[in-house]
Protein backbone atom coordinates (compact mmCIF):
# COMPACT_ATOMS: atom_id res chain seq x y z
CA UNK A 1 0.00 0.00 0.00
CA UNK A 2 1.45 3.07 -0.66
CA UNK A 3 2.15 5.99 1.65
CA UNK A 4 -0.21 9.03 2.03
CA UNK A 5 1.50 12.11 0.78
CA UNK A 6 1.91 14.66 3.79
CA UNK A 7 0.97 18.41 1.53
CA UNK A 8 2.18 21.31 3.67
CA UNK A 9 0.05 23.95 3.44
CA UNK A 10 1.84 27.32 3.94
CA UNK A 11 -0.81 29.91 3.74
CA UNK A 12 -0.22 30.97 7.52
CA UNK A 13 3.29 31.92 6.67
CA UNK A 14 2.31 34.01 4.42
CA UNK A 15 -0.35 35.61 6.99
CA UNK A 16 2.59 36.59 9.27
CA UNK A 17 4.55 37.91 6.48
CA UNK A 18 2.04 40.07 5.63
CA UNK A 19 1.41 41.39 8.77
CA UNK A 20 4.29 43.73 7.66
CA UNK A 21 5.19 45.06 4.78
CA UNK A 22 8.10 43.07 4.63
CA UNK A 23 9.56 39.65 3.03
CA UNK A 24 9.80 38.19 6.49
CA UNK A 25 9.06 35.18 7.00
CA UNK A 26 10.16 34.46 3.71
CA UNK A 27 7.20 32.48 1.93
CA UNK A 28 9.63 30.50 -0.76
CA UNK A 29 12.20 29.86 1.85
CA UNK A 30 9.45 27.87 3.94
CA UNK A 31 8.40 25.83 1.40
CA UNK A 32 11.80 24.89 0.09
CA UNK A 33 12.58 23.72 3.77
CA UNK A 34 9.47 22.19 3.99
CA UNK A 35 10.43 19.96 1.05
CA UNK A 36 13.68 19.52 2.57
CA UNK A 37 12.40 18.66 5.98
CA UNK A 38 10.52 16.09 4.10
CA UNK A 39 7.14 17.26 3.06
CA UNK A 40 6.02 15.59 0.27
CA UNK A 41 3.63 18.27 -1.55
CA UNK A 42 3.38 22.62 -0.96
CA UNK A 43 -0.25 23.50 -1.21
CA UNK A 44 -1.44 27.04 -1.36
CA UNK A 45 -4.88 28.64 -1.56
CA UNK A 46 -4.49 32.13 -2.49
CA UNK A 47 -7.98 33.85 -1.66
CA UNK A 48 -9.26 36.87 -3.77
CA UNK A 49 -8.68 39.14 -0.50
CA UNK A 50 -4.85 38.30 -0.46
CA UNK A 51 -5.03 37.38 3.21
CA UNK A 52 -2.21 35.29 3.14
CA UNK A 53 -0.78 33.98 0.08
CA UNK A 54 -0.98 36.10 -3.24
CA UNK A 55 -0.82 35.42 -7.24
CA UNK A 56 2.82 36.54 -7.12
CA UNK A 57 3.72 33.92 -4.24
CA UNK A 58 2.01 31.08 -6.16
CA UNK A 59 4.19 32.18 -9.17
CA UNK A 60 7.42 32.32 -7.36
CA UNK A 61 6.53 29.28 -5.72
CA UNK A 62 6.04 27.78 -9.46
CA UNK A 63 9.93 28.15 -9.84
CA UNK A 64 11.31 26.44 -6.60
CA UNK A 65 8.77 23.46 -5.68
CA UNK A 66 10.02 20.28 -6.63
CA UNK A 67 7.52 17.93 -5.39
CA UNK A 68 4.08 18.03 -5.36
CA UNK A 69 2.28 21.41 -5.97
CA UNK A 70 -1.21 21.83 -5.09
CA UNK A 71 -3.29 25.30 -5.62
CA UNK A 72 -6.87 25.14 -3.74
CA UNK A 73 -9.47 28.12 -4.44
CA UNK A 74 -12.98 29.07 -5.66
CA UNK A 75 -12.66 28.54 -9.80
CA UNK A 76 -12.88 32.13 -10.84
CA UNK A 77 -11.92 33.48 -14.02
CA UNK A 78 -8.53 35.03 -12.31
CA UNK A 79 -7.93 31.75 -10.25
CA UNK A 80 -8.47 29.47 -13.66
CA UNK A 81 -6.00 31.68 -15.69
CA UNK A 82 -3.51 31.50 -12.51
CA UNK A 83 -3.71 28.03 -12.25
CA UNK A 84 -3.34 26.90 -16.23
CA UNK A 85 -0.77 29.59 -16.55
CA UNK A 86 1.72 28.21 -13.52
CA UNK A 87 0.48 24.73 -13.84
CA UNK A 88 1.06 22.85 -10.42
CA UNK A 89 0.68 19.19 -10.34
CA UNK A 90 -2.94 19.31 -8.76
CA UNK A 91 -5.67 22.14 -8.77
CA UNK A 92 -8.37 21.87 -5.71
CA UNK A 93 -11.49 23.40 -6.58
CA UNK A 94 -13.08 24.54 -3.31
CA UNK A 95 -16.53 26.57 -3.17
CA UNK A 96 -15.79 29.24 -1.01
CA UNK A 97 -16.85 32.55 -1.10
CA UNK A 98 -14.48 35.41 -1.41
CA UNK A 99 -15.48 36.68 2.22
CA UNK A 100 -15.27 32.93 4.09
CA UNK A 101 -13.06 33.29 6.57
CA UNK A 102 -11.73 29.87 5.66
CA UNK A 103 -13.16 26.82 3.99
CA UNK A 104 -16.14 25.99 5.76
CA UNK A 105 -18.46 23.67 2.99
CA UNK A 106 -17.16 21.32 0.46
CA UNK A 107 -19.34 21.75 -3.07
CA UNK A 108 -22.83 20.50 -4.49
CA UNK A 109 -21.66 18.47 -7.16
CA UNK A 110 -25.26 17.32 -7.78
CA UNK A 111 -25.92 21.02 -8.40
CA UNK A 112 -23.12 22.01 -9.85
CA UNK A 113 -22.55 19.45 -11.63
CA UNK A 114 -22.41 21.16 -15.34
CA UNK A 115 -20.21 23.69 -13.57
CA UNK A 116 -17.72 21.49 -12.43
CA UNK A 117 -17.67 19.23 -15.59
CA UNK A 118 -16.47 22.32 -17.67
CA UNK A 119 -14.15 23.50 -15.44
CA UNK A 120 -12.35 20.21 -14.49
CA UNK A 121 -12.17 19.46 -17.93
CA UNK A 122 -9.80 22.60 -18.77
CA UNK A 123 -7.73 21.76 -16.02
CA UNK A 124 -6.98 18.59 -17.20
CA UNK A 125 -7.05 19.44 -20.89
CA UNK A 126 -3.93 21.42 -19.16
CA UNK A 127 -2.24 17.73 -17.66
CA UNK A 128 -3.36 19.17 -14.50
CA UNK A 129 -4.76 16.87 -11.78
CA UNK A 130 -8.19 18.15 -10.54
CA UNK A 131 -9.44 17.52 -6.92
CA UNK A 132 -12.96 19.01 -5.86
CA UNK A 133 -13.39 19.53 -2.16
CA UNK A 134 -16.14 17.87 -0.49
CA UNK A 135 -18.20 16.51 2.46
CA UNK A 136 -18.29 13.12 3.13
CA UNK A 137 -21.74 12.19 1.34
CA UNK A 138 -21.70 9.02 -0.38
CA UNK A 139 -23.86 10.91 -3.41
CA UNK A 140 -21.79 14.13 -3.44
CA UNK A 141 -18.69 11.68 -4.02
CA UNK A 142 -20.81 9.65 -7.01
CA UNK A 143 -21.65 12.94 -8.39
CA UNK A 144 -18.45 13.97 -8.06
CA UNK A 145 -17.13 11.07 -10.33
CA UNK A 146 -19.68 13.08 -12.78
CA UNK A 147 -17.94 15.62 -13.29
CA UNK A 148 -14.55 14.11 -14.47
CA UNK A 149 -11.94 14.57 -11.46
CA UNK A 150 -9.44 12.80 -10.83
CA UNK A 151 -10.04 12.96 -7.25
CA UNK A 152 -11.65 14.26 -4.27
CA UNK A 153 -10.38 16.22 -1.13
CA UNK A 154 -12.57 14.86 2.09
CA UNK A 155 -13.50 18.04 4.16
CA UNK A 156 -12.71 16.67 7.22
CA UNK A 157 -13.41 19.46 9.52
CA UNK A 158 -16.59 17.33 10.87
CA UNK A 159 -14.11 14.73 11.52
CA UNK A 160 -11.88 16.95 14.06
CA UNK A 161 -14.51 18.41 15.58
CA UNK A 162 -15.98 15.40 16.69
CA UNK A 163 -12.74 13.10 17.34
CA UNK A 164 -11.93 13.60 20.87
CA UNK A 165 -15.59 12.98 21.84
CA UNK A 166 -15.85 9.57 19.52
CA UNK A 167 -13.82 9.26 17.30
CA UNK A 168 -15.12 5.53 15.58
CA UNK A 169 -18.98 7.85 15.50
CA UNK A 170 -16.49 11.04 13.73
CA UNK A 171 -14.29 8.66 11.68
CA UNK A 172 -18.00 6.61 10.39
CA UNK A 173 -18.98 8.85 7.48
CA UNK A 174 -15.09 9.51 6.04
CA UNK A 175 -14.89 5.62 5.80
CA UNK A 176 -18.37 5.45 4.03
CA UNK A 177 -17.16 8.33 1.57
CA UNK A 178 -14.02 6.88 1.03
CA UNK A 179 -15.48 3.55 0.22
CA UNK A 180 -17.53 5.12 -2.15
CA UNK A 181 -14.76 7.01 -3.97
CA UNK A 182 -12.41 3.68 -4.36
CA UNK A 183 -16.13 2.40 -6.33
CA UNK A 184 -16.06 5.06 -8.63
CA UNK A 185 -12.42 4.88 -9.17
CA UNK A 186 -11.40 8.47 -7.44
CA UNK A 187 -8.30 9.31 -5.76
CA UNK A 188 -9.30 10.57 -1.84
CA UNK A 189 -7.59 13.25 -0.56
CA UNK A 190 -8.41 14.94 2.81
CA UNK A 191 -7.76 17.95 4.70
CA UNK A 192 -9.01 21.00 7.11
CA UNK A 193 -8.18 20.89 10.72
CA UNK A 194 -6.23 17.83 10.46
CA UNK A 195 -4.19 17.83 13.61
CA UNK A 196 -0.95 16.22 15.69
CA UNK A 197 -4.03 15.28 17.83
CA UNK A 198 -6.49 13.46 15.10
CA UNK A 199 -3.64 11.93 11.84
CA UNK A 200 -2.65 9.06 12.62
CA UNK A 201 -6.48 7.49 13.71
CA UNK A 202 -7.80 8.82 10.45
CA UNK A 203 -4.92 8.16 8.24
CA UNK A 204 -5.46 4.49 10.07
CA UNK A 205 -9.30 4.02 9.07
CA UNK A 206 -8.92 5.13 5.40
CA UNK A 207 -7.19 2.89 3.53
CA UNK A 208 -5.80 4.26 -0.19
CA UNK A 209 -5.71 7.79 1.37
CA UNK A 210 -3.45 9.65 -1.31
CA UNK A 211 -2.55 12.56 0.50
CA UNK A 212 -3.84 15.25 3.51
CA UNK A 213 -2.40 18.69 3.41
CA UNK A 214 -2.39 20.61 6.30
CA UNK A 215 -1.46 23.74 7.09
CA UNK A 216 -3.11 25.81 10.44
CA UNK A 217 -2.26 23.14 12.96
CA UNK A 218 1.05 22.19 11.09
CA UNK A 219 2.23 25.85 11.16
CA UNK A 220 1.44 26.29 14.72
CA UNK A 221 3.24 23.61 15.75
CA UNK A 222 6.30 24.37 14.06
CA UNK A 223 6.23 28.38 16.30
CA UNK A 224 6.48 26.14 19.50
CA UNK A 225 8.37 22.87 18.14
CA UNK A 226 10.38 24.11 14.70
CA UNK A 227 9.33 23.10 11.24
CA UNK A 228 11.61 20.73 10.80
CA UNK A 229 10.54 18.76 13.79
CA UNK A 230 7.10 19.21 13.31
CA UNK A 231 6.97 17.70 9.53
CA UNK A 232 8.91 14.70 10.60
CA UNK A 233 6.38 14.20 13.40
CA UNK A 234 3.82 14.68 11.33
CA UNK A 235 4.96 12.13 8.88
CA UNK A 236 5.85 9.50 11.41
CA UNK A 237 1.48 9.86 11.66
CA UNK A 238 1.39 8.41 8.15
C1 LIG B 1 -9.54 24.01 1.65
C2 LIG B 1 -9.10 24.04 3.05
O1 LIG B 1 -9.72 23.52 3.91
C3 LIG B 1 -7.88 24.75 3.38
O2 LIG B 1 -6.92 24.41 2.50
C4 LIG B 1 -8.01 26.20 3.26
O3 LIG B 1 -7.09 26.62 2.31
C5 LIG B 1 -7.66 26.86 4.52
O4 LIG B 1 -7.71 28.23 4.19
P1 LIG B 1 -7.14 29.29 5.24
O5 LIG B 1 -5.67 28.96 5.43
O6 LIG B 1 -7.39 30.60 4.56
O7 LIG B 1 -7.92 29.08 6.52
N1 LIG C 1 -6.99 21.37 2.11
C1 LIG C 1 -6.73 21.58 3.52
C2 LIG C 1 -5.50 22.41 3.68
O1 LIG C 1 -4.78 22.65 2.73
C3 LIG C 1 -5.14 22.93 5.01
O2 LIG C 1 -6.25 23.07 5.86
P1 LIG C 1 -5.87 23.47 7.37
O3 LIG C 1 -4.94 22.39 7.89
O4 LIG C 1 -5.19 24.81 7.33
O5 LIG C 1 -7.19 23.48 8.12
Amino acid sequence: MTMTKLSVNINKVATIRNARAGNIPNVVLSAVNAERFGADGITVHPRPDGRHIRYSDVCDLKEVVTTEFNIEGYPSDDFIELVIGVKPTQVTLVPDPPTAITSNAGWDTVKNREFLQEIVARFKQAGIRTSIFVEPDPETVRAAKLTGTDRIELYTESYAIGYSEDPQKAIAPFIEAARVAAEEGLGVNAGHDLSLENLEFFAKNIPNLCEVSIGHALISDALYLGLENTIQMYKRLL
